[in-house]
């Protein structure tokens, strides 16, 4: 096969932060997305329906003249999120979903929430009005290794939460063990999970085999080979429960190559490519469609993208880095690399 077209893609999990930082990633996804899942751990967060329409104004207007590019906004909640405010998200029209960051778990997580019991009503007002719940599944105890931290979030927080509101719907963000696979193939249709395509297609060797490779440095953090295995046969296995969510998380070259560096991974630019890489090492190109492009507008009741994109066969070395921040530069994932597939901008 020397060319896939397919109906354009969504990304379900995307980091676009704001000002300057925005301004210089929004045209990858634009470029190869029809619609993008905005995450609100901006600082300060984004917690209101009105901060949400302003983020998306600013999002709108940093888009390059001409794109076609929708983003689609979240809250992050706090321990003291109203249900007031839940009903003001729905009713806008413009907030699709509510995040849950445990607090302390990740980049930008410190207002995060501190127990879950403080947002039973939210949660609640998020069951009856269909929105969904958004989920960074990673347990914070410090007594609990890091790289158990989704495994146990999933006995300690995601299946009592699933049985105190069976009918929420959830998104398990960006899984990377077996068991965050097993669980959301096994659950009922109301909880679905996002794929980032860096777990499928790194182990942690790739961070951590011949020297520490910050760019591969993300959080839920990459896993071994057996977890990686178990996402890809997930991905490819043509379940609508599983879709495209990049996790495209940017940070400054020297906020990630330092002594204590950021987690994120920079992907949009080769979003598509290197999800098209993982499939094609599964054998299962021709359910990438699927995946990228239908199962997650599927979830959120929307309708699928009309246009379609395509992908060419051609050798792409990824640059070494990208301008980024304040003369600062960006390193996107697999810098360097050479991928086989090119995204071919619509003429
Ligand atoms: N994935 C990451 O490693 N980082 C994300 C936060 C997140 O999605 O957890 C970021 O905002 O940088
Ligand atoms: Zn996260
Ligand atoms: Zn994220």
């Amino acid at each position: 096969m020397n060319s896939i077209t397919l109906t354009r893609p969504d990304d379900w999990h995307l980091h676009l932060r704001d000002g300057e930082a925005m301004a210089a990633v929004v045209a990858a996804s634009a470029r190869q997305m029809g619609r993008a899942i905005i995450m609100p751990n901006l600082k300060p967060p984004v917690t209101t329906t009105e901060q949400a329409q302003a983020y998306r104004q600013r999002i709108l207007a940093a888009l390059p003249a001409g794109a076609d590019f929708e983003p689609l906004m979240t809250l992050y909640l706090t321990d003291t999120t109203p249900v007031d405010e839940i009903e003001r998200a729905c009713a806008s029209g413009l907030v699709h979903a509510v995040k849950l960051y445990p607090a302390g778990a990740t980049t930008h997580s410190a207002s995060g929430v501190t127990d879950l019991s403080h947002c039973d009503a939210a949660i609640a007002a998020m069951a009856r009005l269909g929105l969904p719940l958004l989920v960074h599944g990673e347990v914070t105890d410090d007594d609990i290794d890091i790289f158990d931290r989704e495994a146990v979030f999933i006995e300690r927080i995601m299946k009592p939460l699933l049985e105190r509101h069976p009918e929420l719907k959830v998104v398990f963000e960006h899984i990377t063990t077996a068991e965050a696979a097993d669980f959301v193939a096994a659950a009922p249709a109301n909880v679905a999970a996002t794929i980032t395509a860096h777990h499928l297609l790194f182990n942690r060797n790739k961070m951590l085999v011949g020297g520490i490779r910050p760019h591969y440095y993300c959080l839920p953090i990459l896993k071994r080979e057996r977890h990686r295995q178990a996402l890809l046969a997930a991905a490819t296995s043509g379940s609508a429960k599983f879709f495209l969510g990049t996790d495209s998380a940017p940070h400054a070259r020297g906020d990630k190559e330092s002594a204590c560096g950021c987690a994120g991974a920079y992907t949009a630019p080769a979003a598509l490519e290197l999800y098209a890489t993982a499939f094609e090492q599964a054998g299962a190109l021709e359910r990438l469609e699927g995946f990228a492009s239908h199962f997650g507008a599927d979830f959120y009741g929307m309708a699928r993208n009309t246009e379609t994109v395509t992908l060419v066969r051609a050798p792409w070395p990824l640059p070494e880095a990208l301008p980024y921040v304040e003369g600062q530069s960006i390193v996107p994932l697999a810098a360097g690399e050479t991928l086989d597939w090119r995204f071919q901008a619509p003429s």
